[in-house]
């Protein structure tokens, strides 16, 4: 997920008897999002973030938090571990999970809680006239550095009770002045720190592919990069709405930090699985695209965030692609060493923005995009 136009979806929570785009023009006035709307003391929820009847309650039983198994247990890779075991064990996840999580990864921790100390300060700064939050509020796709309340808002059926600042820092970074000078330094940090990280975990994916370490990077997988810095405030009606709704990532990898609240919450063998918070841990997870390439070796998998009535809480989410400015011109198809007589090409080759724009014109909520580029 990540900010781009897309196409408007009609939705029966959108024909109800108000004027929906009235109340979200309002909400978009305020430039302080879903948290302004908490500070100012609502004890409802607004309508405009209503799940409509249909998708109230999961429509699949939940493995919740200290009920898991292993089977039902994202698995966590220890990197810092022989390397034949964990080329073995990344592959078994991003082939039966799509979701792992990462320890021994080299990232020190105090980068980590930086950055996610200075999210948190950006976002419970105050909004309004004159603040980093009004200077900052977009969603016009040229702007490398912005904050908003939902990328999609005019276009999604459910507003998401969460707010995010987006940073595009690779393959241009931004300006160090553009990012808010309270979490310029962490952020800029952080995103060094995870993109050699990427870097990492882009050498073992291969290996697991059965290619040369350099393979993925060879081909650009890890040129792009966009760290989300979403902010989840606590809400007063959390049945009745979503965090993030559900979706798969369109790029090739995502490498994501959560804090200690939870909610995060991914689609395996047709169950909502917690991805229960590990101290000190990177959640990873295939994008779209490398399962494509990978021609279904690996697999993107859906996943969502639940709303609650709990602290706020704080993830970071750093996607890697390569459609973002200047957009790359290279063609990604089901890779040629990994084919052969019993392992036919399943989908054709694409442009990543072509990619890209379809996956944002079917919209979160639709796991359609990449069964459409299937042959
Ligand atoms: O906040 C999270 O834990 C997940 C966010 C997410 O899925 C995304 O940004 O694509
Ligand atoms: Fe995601």
């Amino acid at each position: 997920m990540q900010s781009q136009e897309r196409t408007p979806r009609r939705h029966p929570a959108m024909s109800a008897a108000y004027d929906r785009t009235a109340e979200l023009r309002a909400l978009d006035a305020t430039f302080s999002g879903v948290r302004g709307l908490v500070a100012s003391g609502i004890t409802h929820l607004p309508r405009i973030f209503r799940l409509p009847e249909a998708v109230h309650g999961p429509p699949e039983p939940t493995v919740s938090a200290g009920q898991e198994t292993a089977a039902t247990t994202v698995p966590v890779i220890d990197l810092s571990g022989d390397r034949a075991g964990v080329v073995a064990a990344v592959r078994s996840a991003a082939a039966e999970w799509g979701f792992f999580q990462v320890t021994g990864h080299g990232v020190p921790l105090e980068s980590m809680a930086a950055a996610v100390d200075a999210v948190r300060g950006f976002h419970e700064a105050p909004g309004g006239e004159g603040s980093d939050k009004a200077r900052l509020y977009s969603r016009e796709p040229a702007r490398a550095v912005k904050y908003h309340c939902n990328f999609d808002l005019y276009q999604s059926p459910v507003a998401n009770w969460r707010d995010t600042l987006y940073l595009r820092m690779a393959p241009d970074p931004p300006r160090a002045d553009d990012l808010p000078e309270s979490c310029r330094d962490a952020l800029f940090e952080y995103s060094q720190q995870v993109k050699n990280l990427g870097r990492t975990l882009f050498d073992l994916l291969s290996e697991s592919l059965g290619l040369k370490p350099s393979y993925l990077t060879d081909i650009e997988c890890n040129q792009g990069q966009i760290i989300l810095c979403h902010y989840y405030p606590p809400c007063p009606e959390p049945q009745l709405a979503i965090g993030t709704s559900r979706h798969s990532d369109s790029g090739f990898l995502t490498i994501l930090l959560q804090d200690q609240i939870g909610g995060l919450q991914i689609l395996h063998k047709d169950r909502w699985v917690d991805v229960t918070p590990t101290p000190g841990a990177f959640i990873v997870n295939i994008g779209d695209l490398l399962q494509l390439i990978s021609n279904d070796g690996f697999r993107s998998v859906e996943h969502r965030v639940v709303a609650k009535n709990a602290a706020p809480r704080v993830s970071i989410a750093c996607f890697f692609s390569t459609h973002f400015h200047p957009a790359s011109t290279r063609m990604y198809g089901p890779i040629k060493e990994l084919l052969s007589d019993e392992n036919l090409p399943l989908y054709r080759e694409t442009l990543v923005r072509d990619y890209i724009k379809h996956y944002y014109s079917i919209g979160l909520d639709a796991k359609t995009a990449i069964s459409d580029f299937r042959l």
